[in-house]
């Protein structure tokens, strides 16, 4: 079995509560709260800023000439989403620019950033997946399950579902299953160890938007 198909399996306990978070449902039917939607989108640019450095980290480490051009389209990606959400986003519903990172948008950064500068570079790859392979899936099952036309958040439902998207996702996905067939069992076992820990904290990042946590002090 190829690694992404293990490891797709694993996570498929915390992805099913993802499926079923209030978040994603009401993000499904249009009656997610807009303080909660301001919430994740300052959230969200922040976590792409950083994410978009995690990969360009992930570029400069990696030993094939492919895997550099590749990681180094997804840091653009990253930036240009970012950028999208405060040429639009940010107007269109009313959101504050300068907010403080929370807890959790914290550590998922941090998380991503140092395991891409000091991990092994086939684990770092593994570390960044679940942001495009759980995107991938969650952006398509509430594409196909709007209830709504006049569903607010339409514009963000379309971010994630269009072919562009699945394009580097399939991308992602090959590059890890392809470096993992270089590595150790023990090498591959850390592999899913990070795509686990990535994969917990997306759930985080949704539930902190829809509990809108903050610091203590
Ligand atoms: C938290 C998070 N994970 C993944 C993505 C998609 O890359 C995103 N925009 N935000
Ligand atoms: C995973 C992801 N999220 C926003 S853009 C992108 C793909 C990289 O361009």
């Amino acid at each position: 079995m190829k690694w992404s198909e293990t490891t797709w399996r694993r996570i498929q306990p915390i992805y099913s509560k993802i499926l079923d978070m209030p978040f994603i449902k009401q993000l499904t039917d249009g009656s997610l709260p807009l303080e909660q939607f301001q919430y994740y989108i300052r959230q969200d640019s922040a976590y792409l800023e950083n994410f978009g450095r995690a990969l360009s980290l992930i570029a400069a480490r990696a030993h094939e000439v492919e895997d550099i051009l590749s990681f180094s389209r997804f840091a653009e990606g990253a930036i240009v989403v970012e950028n999208a959400l405060h040429e639009s986003f940010f107007k269109e519903y009313n959101i504050e620019k300068n907010t403080e990172i929370s807890p959790v948008t914290h550590h998922y950064t941090h998380y991503l950033k140092s395991t891409a500068a000091l991990d092994q570079v086939e684990v770092a790859m593994a570390a960044v997946l679940p942001c495009f392979w759980i995107y991938k899936a969650v952006g398509d099952v509430i594409y196909n399950n709007q209830s709504d036309l006049e569903n607010p958040y339409k514009k963000w439902i379309e971010t994630y579902s269009g072919e562009e998207f699945e394009i580097l996702v399939n991308q992602a996905i090959n590059t890890c299953d392809r470096v993992a067939a270089t590595c150790t069992t023990a090498q591959q076992e850390r592999m899913h160890e990070a795509f686990l820990a990535a994969t917990k904290l997306e759930f985080m990042f949704w539930d902190s938007a829809s509990n809108l946590r903050k610091w203590p002090f």
